[in-house]
C-alpha cells in the first residue's frame, strides 16, 4: 500500500437540537475528517474530538495540528505496508488518540476498500444488525425530558441513556421509571460530574434498576471508581477512563468497572477498540459502543464494531436523524430499534460530494 497524501477537512454540522451534558452544550458539531489517498483507493476517518477540550484534552484544531505537523509526517516516514503498521509508527508521539484514530481509520478504510473487504468482516462482526440505544441530554424540565424519551421509545430505541449531573439525577431517573415502567433499558451518564463524597447520593439511584452508571468520577480516578463500586449497587461503567486495552485490564483488575463503553476515537482506533473488546470478553465484562455525535462515516464504523460478540448491550449507535437533518452519507435509519451493519468495502458508506461541499469549512492537503 503506497500512501500519496492525506486531506484534512473541517465540516460544520448543525444539530437538530442542543445537546446538553454535564460538561457543556453542543449546538453544532465541528468535525475533522481525514481522507487518506493511496495508489489503489482512498479512505475516510472521522476525528471525534470536540471543538473544545471539555470531554477530553483533545480538540479539533489541536488534532488538525498534530496530524499536520507530527502524525502524517511520521506515517509518511514509516512507509506503512498496511493499517496495522499505523499505530506502531505513531507510538513515539504521545497521546492524541483521537487524532491517531482518525488517521488509522482512514488508512484502514482505504486498504479494505482496495481489497473489497468490509469493516465488519475485518473486525469480526457476528451479526448483520445491532440494537441501538439513544443518549438523552440534560433538559430544562422533567416534562420536556419525558416528551423526549417518549419520542425515542416510539421510534423503537432499545435503550435510553440519560445524561445526569448534580441537581439533575435522581428526579429525572425516577420520573422516567414512573412514566415508562421498569422494563425500559435505562442507564445514566455523569461524564465525571461527581466525586467519591457523592457516593451516598448516587446510591439513591440504586432502586431504579439502571443497567449502569457511566463515568461518575474524574477520568483519572480509577481507584475512586473501585471504591464507589463497593458503595453503590448500580453497575459502574467507564468511558473517559478507558484509553487502551491495558487500561481496561487494569480497571477491571482493580474492580473499577463492571461494564465498559468502547469509543474507538477515545482509544486510538478500531484495532485497539477490538483489543479492548477481547480483554473485556476474557474477563466476562460486557461492552457497548459509545458515540461522539458522529456523521455517517464514524457511525458506519461504530455499527460494524457494535456487531462483535462482546457488545451485548445496546450502544449509542443512534440513527443519523437523532442529531442531523441531513447526514453527509446515506443516513442511518432505525429499523425496529436496529441499524444494519454496512456490507460494502471498507466503511461501506461514502460522503455525498454535494452535501460534503455544503458543510465544508476548510480543506488542507498534506503530501506524503
Ligand atoms: O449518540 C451519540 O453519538 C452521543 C452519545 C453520547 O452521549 N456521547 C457523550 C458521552 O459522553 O458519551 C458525549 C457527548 C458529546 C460530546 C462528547 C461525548
Amino acid at each position: 500500500m503506497k500512501l500519496t497524501g492525506c486531506e484534512l477537512r473541517r465540516i460544520s454540522m448543525p444539530l437538530l437540537s442542543p445537546f446538553r451534558t454535564s460538561f457543556g452544550t453542543v449546538t453544532s458539531r465541528e468535525v475533522l475528517l481525514v481522507r487518506a489517498v493511496t495508489e489503489d483507493a482512498e479512505g475516510w476517518g472521522e476525528c471525534v474530538a470536540m471543538s473544545g477540550p471539555l470531554y477530553s484534552s483533545e480538540y479539533t484544531e489541536a488534532a488538525a495540528g498534530v496530524l499536520r505537523d507530527h502524525l502524517i509526517p511520521a506515517l509518511a516516514a514509516a512507509v506503512p505496508g498496511s493499517a496495522t503498521a499505523v499505530a506502531p509508527a505513531l507510538a513515539p508521539i504521545k497521546g492524541h488518540r483521537m487524532a491517531k484514530a482518525a488517521l488509522e481509520t482512514a488508512v484502514l478504510d482505504a486498504e479494505l476498500r482496495a481489497e473489497g473487504r468490509s469493516f465488519g468482516r475485518e473486525l469480526g462482526a457476528v451479526v448483520d444488525r445491532v440494537p441501538c440505544g439513544v443518549s438523552v441530554g440534560i433538559m430544562d424540565s422533567i416534562p420536556a425530558l419525558l416528551d423526549a424519551v417518549d419520542g425515542y421509545l416510539s421510534e423503537g430505541y432499545a435503550r435510553i441513556k440519560l445524561k445526569i449531573e448534580p441537581g439533575w439525577d435522581i428526579e429525572p431517573v425516577r420520573a422516567v421509571r414512573e412514566r415508562f415502567g421498569d422494563q425500559v433499558l435505562l442507564q445514566a451518564d455523569a461524564n465525571t460530574a461527581y466525586s467519591l463524597s457523592d457516593a451516598r447520593h448516587l446510591a439513591g439511584l440504586d432502586p431504579f434498576g439502571l443497567l449502569l452508571i457511566e463515568q461518575p468520577l474524574d477520568e483519572e480516578d480509577v481507584l475512586g471508581h473501585a471504591d464507589l463500586a463497593r458503595l453503590i449497587r448500580t453497575p459502574v461503567c467507564l468511558d473517559e477512563s478507558i484509553t487502551s486495552a491495558a487500561s481496561a485490564a487494569a480497571a477491571i483488575r482493580l474492580g473499577a468497572c463492571q461494564i465498559v463503553n468502547i469509543k474507538p476515537g477515545r482509544v486510538g482506533g478500531y484495532l485497539e477498540a477490538r483489543r479492548i473488546h477481547d480483554v473485556c470478553a476474557a474477563h466476562g465484562v460486557p461492552v457497548w459502543c459509545g458515540g461522539m455525535l458522529e456523521t455517517g462515516l464514524g457511525r458506519a464504523a461504530n455499527v460494524a464494531l457494535a456487531a462483535l460478540p462482546g457488545f451485548t448491550l445496546p450502544g449509542d449507535t443512534s440513527a443519523s436523524g437523532r442529531y442531523y437533518a441531513a447526514d453527509i452519507t446515506e443516513p442511518f435509519v432505525l429499523d425496529q430499534g436496529h441499524l444494519s451493519v454496512p456490507t460494502g468495502p471498507g466503511l461501506g458508506v461514502t460522503p455525498d460530494p454535494d452535501r460534503l461541499a455544503e458543510v465544508t469549512t476548510r480543506v488542507e492537503w498534506i503530501s506524503m
